[in-house]
Parts: C-alpha cells; structure tokens; sequence
C-alpha cells in the first residue's frame, strides 16, 4: 500500500471514529450529517444515506476537488459542497457538516442578522466560531448550495445554512467538529437566553480576542 493509501486509511479511521462520537453524543439525528478530510489533492468523506454512527472506515467514498466520485461508496449528497469549501480555504484539511438540534432551530428564525447568526456570548464562540453568517436556504445537494457556500468559505470558515444545520471547514477534522459542537451550545445558550435581556462581548474585548488568537 503507498503512503498515500495509508494517509487515506488512517483518516478514515479518524472520520468512523469522530461520527461515532458526534452521533453518540447527539450532536446529528438519524442519517443527517456527513463528514470529510482532504488529502493532498484527494478527499474522503462520508457516504450518502448512512448514520455517522455506523461508520464503516472501509466503505467511505473518495472524492476529487472537483467533487467528482473517485473509488469508493456512493458520496455524500453534499460532497460537491465540501469539495468547494476545500477549494475556497486550500489550506483547510476537515469539514463537519451536522444538523444539532438547537443550531436548526437558530437557523430557522425569521428574524436572524443574516451576517451574524449568533452573538458573541463567550469567549471560547468567538476564538473557535468567530462571526457566523447564515447562507440562504437552498435543497442539500443543490449546486446553487455549494457555490453560495464557496463564497462565503472566502471570509469565514464556520456558518449557519438557513432551515438545515452548520458547517465548518478547518485546519483539520476534530477543529472543524470542536466548532461545529461549539455552534450548537452557543446556539443553545441563546435560545436558552432569548427572552432576558443578554450581555454580549463588548467591541473592545472582542478585538482582544482577535489579536491573541493572531498571537
Ligand atoms: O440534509 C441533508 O440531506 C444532507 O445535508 C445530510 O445532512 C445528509 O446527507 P448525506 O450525507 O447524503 O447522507
Ligand atoms: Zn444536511
């Protein structure tokens, strides 16, 4: 087997391994949610129609950028939009794609600032989300999805699809899923929050932020 077929493998193992978790958790009901790692120009990601709780590392499918099927099973309906997110950030290596329960209802409000879904209530938000736009509502699978998902990948690497879930693309897949988790509990926290009156972080402490994230 070559270097790069271990690589593959491994990363494999890793995506059975967090799906498991991510399902466990309840973090993504039934068969929503799907997963990827890219590897130098090839992707793995997760197969349309299974639970990322029974993950089988040997029957994930492989993609290229262009989100053409390689080898493999049958991708995800969204592998396209994870191949464009992969071309928007080349540096990026993991994208989560999940459907928790509080970020769907978050992302089906009729009154949300399009270009920040949720407030900057924590600290943690802020360095692992940062500001959180919500891309307008089109089927999954829908090319037009992906190339509004392209778009915004260029200035953010985390948002809200609109009447659907989250996705976060990152340096690699466990940041990418801390953030999604991270979306969730704040999406929570707001909910929880929405009828009192809440204190944000303020501009200065989130400028704070930014440059020790910068540090
Ligand atoms: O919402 C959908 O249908 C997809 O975005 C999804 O979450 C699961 O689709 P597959 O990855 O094709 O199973
Ligand atoms: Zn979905």
């Amino acid at each position: 087997m070559s270097a790069h077929e271990d690589t593959i493998r491994a990363a494999s193992e890793v995506i059975a391994e967090l799906g498991a978790s991510i399902f466990a958790r309840g973090l993504t009901p039934g068969r929503t949610g799907n997963l990827s790692c890219r590897i130098e120009d090839e992707i793995v990601v997760t197969p349309t129609g299974v639970s990322l709780g029974s993950l089988d590392p040997c029957r994930l499918a492989i993609i290229d950028l262009a989100g053409r099927p390689v080898r493999g099973g049958k991708p995800s309906k969204e592998a396209v939009m994870h191949a464009a997110l992969y071309r928007a950030r080349p540096a990026a290596r993991g994208v989560v794609h999940l459907h928790s329960t509080h970020a769907v209802a978050v992302s089906c409000l009729a009154d949300i600032d399009g270009r920040s879904a949720l407030p900057p209530l924590t600290a943690y938000f802020v360095m692992r989300v940062g500001r959180l736009p919500l891309v307008p509502y089109f089927a999954p699978g829908d090319p037009a999805l992906s190339v509004a998902v392209e778009e915004t990948a260029r200035e953010h690497h985390a948002m809200l699809l609109a009447n659907h879930g989250s996705i976060v693309v990152a340096e690699d897949l466990l940041s990418a899923a801390d953030a999604a988790e991270e979306i969730e509990e704040t999406a929570r926290l707001w909910l929880l929050l929405r009828e009192q009156r809440t204190r944000p972080l303020a501009d200065a402490q989130l400028t704070a932020l930014a440059e020790r994230r910068q540090a």
